[in-house]
């Protein structure tokens, strides 16, 4: 069984630009979850462009209190300053679930890459060890086709696949190459044994073909497009839209 998880940051986009409270993530969050989602991710960066600590730790208590998994994304080498902790401080304090590790960096207009696990091998074994020492579970973001074997021994749970460059190739109406590569990435971690999750850019119109395609998929988090949808249908009708597809492949 596949499992969403709704990534809430551009909820906080849009309540940031007014400098105010509203649109208000917890209570968009708690409709996510009300009409069926698994769970909530957020990607707080360092620059506090859309979620912020006191996000975090908001989120937190609602998905405990929902009993459902939090998924907490962010560079685990990216220095606190004002304003942000940094990852390991905001997890040690709100203990999600789930911590995704992405090498995300300020001037990234999002997320675009996965790990190179070999250069940071060393440096992600340590903090995968220090996220689970926390009671964690841990996913490192990778690209289709990364060397598996280097993400396996830094002692990670899960990896997350980058699906930006299937959903361009789907967009392009081109995406059997990219389905082969991800399929074969997945098929990679299973044999390593690590579970896989998805995210980047996947939609209601690209995540059938991905799912049906790519064997293995434990989890997909998915925000920009889902929310993007959800201004035209609701939050509701879009959660569950995204269920049936999960369901129905
Ligand atoms: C890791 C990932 O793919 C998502 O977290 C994505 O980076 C969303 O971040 P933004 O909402 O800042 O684009
Ligand atoms: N991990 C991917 C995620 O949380 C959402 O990415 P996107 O759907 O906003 O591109």
């Amino acid at each position: 069984m596949t499992v969403l998880s709704v990534n809430v940051n551009k909820i906080a986009v849009l309540r940031n630009s007014r400098g105010a409270h509203d649109p208000d993530v917890v209570t968009a969050a708690r409709a996510c979850l009300d009409a069926g989602a698994h769970g909530i991710t957020v990607h707080p960066r360092p620059d506090a462009r859309h979620i912020r600590t006191d996000d975090v730790f908001a989120l937190a208590e609602l998905t405990r209190s929902y009993g459902v998994e939090f998924n907490l994304e962010g560079n685990p080498f990216a220095p606190p300053r004002d304003g942000y902790p940094g990852f390991h401080a905001l997890c040690a304090e709100a203990r999600p679930a789930q911590a995704t590790l992405v090498p995300d960096g300020d001037g990234q207009l999002t997320s675009d890459h996965g790990f190179d696990f070999v250069r940071e091998r060393d440096a992600l074994r340590e903090q995968v060890s220090t996220l689970k020492a926390l009671g964690c579970r841990v996913s490192l973001f990778a690209d289709a086709g990364a060397d598996l074997s280097a993400a396996a021994a830094s002692g990670a749970d899960r990896i997350e696949l980058y699906t930006g460059p299937y959903a361009e190739a789907y967009a392009s109406g081109s995406a059997d190459t990219q389905l082969a590569l991800f399929a074969e990435t997945a098929r990679a971690a299973a044999a390593h044994g690590m579970g896989v999750n998805a995210g980047h850019d996947l939609s209601q119109a690209n995540l059938g073909r991905f799912l049906r395609d790519v064997p293995n998929v434990l989890e997909v988090s998915i925000g920009h497009a889902l929310i993007g949808e959800a201004l035209y249908a609701g939050l509701e009708a879009t959660v569950k839209a995204y269920l049936a597809i999960l369901d129905g492949r």
